[in-house]
């Protein structure tokens, strides 16, 4: 089987990592990869990586052209794809949106978050939230997934187990992260220059981020009721990788014995996600390029609090390797197909 694949917004960060990663994916070709401000640029003139992998060049996003592909992933600011998503549903279409318009249930919560009106509420509730490690099974008949995003990947695994097990106060959840400035995609913005970001480091969005309605609603699911977190983001000067320091409170402190058994059996089957020995530190360049989660737990002395730290590649496990990873599924195909590459290191 070979799956004809398009990608609306092949410019941006995430649509070139999409394409780094399907360059070697035995059972994709990419037939269609759009750009309004670059159409007609060959890729490999724009992104010289990818010589020789890619004949193709940028194209006008045009629905009728899409609609051949048997998926399409949208690589695309927030608000592009749920305009497009109804007519490529009806073409029977598979679609793996990137961007956070398919992500939240309740859209009043997202209308609030995005600053606009949702426009396509009836496949914002059929669409399966593309966490492989949540819902497997959904995703595998699923027309529309969406991808989670980059932090909520990151906070999610690392408190799954626990609110799983019933193990934490789910009122008490902590989640200190840190993106490097890839995160923030392609698009020139002051702040994120290497004179304003280099030998620098920041909280941002301490007073609310838009994933912290995303992060909730999956760590609600894990819990199975409601739950109270705290998530602070940070900008830190590096390009890629995504590093969590989670925190919650053990109800019975007895259970601190088991949790690293636990969480080793939790993920024993999951093909991306390495629980390290306990005390270890994770560190993001151990993920560089790779669609791999790695966490490891810790204890202080005296403490009944759990520490969990998570890392990830932002642009891959928590992007584009993901996204392939849910296509996989969807397909049929070996869930590890084009992503077994290891993390680059140094
Ligand atoms: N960067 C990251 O680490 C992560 C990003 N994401 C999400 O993935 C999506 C893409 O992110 P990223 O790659 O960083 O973004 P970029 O800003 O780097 O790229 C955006 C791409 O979308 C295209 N585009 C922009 N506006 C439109 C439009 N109206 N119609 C069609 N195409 C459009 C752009 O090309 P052109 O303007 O030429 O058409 C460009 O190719 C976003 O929703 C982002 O939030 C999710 C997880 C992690
Ligand atoms: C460092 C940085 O700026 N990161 C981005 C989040 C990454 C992202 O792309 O968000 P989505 O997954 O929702 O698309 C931010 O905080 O806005």
């Amino acid at each position: 089987m070979v799956i004809r694949v398009g990608i609306v917004g092949g410019t941006g960060y995430t649509g070139v990592e999409l394409l780094r990663i399907l360059a070697v994916h035995p059972e994709v070709s990419v037939s269609c990869i759009t750009s309004r401000s670059e159409a007609g640029m060959p890729v490999a003139d724009m992104y010289p990586n990818l010589r020789g992998h890619y004949d193709l060049a940028f194209s006008e996003p045009d629905v009728a052209v899409l609609g051949d592909c048997d998926l399409v992933f949208f690589a695309t600011p927030h608000g592009v794809a749920m305009r497009m998503v109804p007519e490529l549903m009806s073409a029977g279409v598979r679609v793996v949106d990137l961007s956070a318009d398919f992500r939240l249930k309740d859209l009043d919560v997202w209308a609030n978050w995005y600053g606009m009106a949702h426009e396509s509420p009836e496949w914002a509730e059929k669409a399966v939230y593309g966490l492989p490690e949540v819902v497997r099974d959904e995703i595998r008949t699923a027309q529309l997934v969406a991808n989670p995003g980059c932090y909520p990947t990151a906070v999610q695994l690392g408190f799954l187990p626990l609110l799983e097990q019933g193990l934490v106060d789910p009122k008490r959840l902590i989640a200190d992260a840190k993106s490097g400035a890839s995160g923030a995609g392609r698009q020139g913005k002051i702040g994120m220059l290497h004179g304003e970001i280099g030998e620098s480091f920041k909280a941002y969005g301490a007073s609310g981020h838009r994933h912290l309605p995303e992060i909730r609603q999956g760590l609600c699911g894990a819990a199975g009721g409601d739950v109270g977190v705290t998530f602070v983001p940070h900008l830190i000067p590096m390009i890629r990788g995504i590093e969590a320091t989670l925190y919650a409170e053990l109800k019975n402190p007895a259970d601190f014995d088991r949790l690293q058994a636990l969480f080793e059996q939790r993920f024993d089957d999951e093909p991306f996600v390495d629980v390290m020995p306990f005390g270890s530190h994770p560190e993001t360049r151990s993920v560089r390029g790779a669609n791999q989660c790695r966490m490891a737990l810790h204890r202080q002395e005296q403490s009944n609090v759990v520490i969990v730290s998570s890392v990830i590649d932002n642009l891959v496990k928590g992007a584009a390797g993901q996204a392939v990873q849910n296509m996989n599924i969807m397909f049929g195909l070996k869930e590890t197909m084009g992503l077994e590459a290891p993390a680059l290191l140094p």
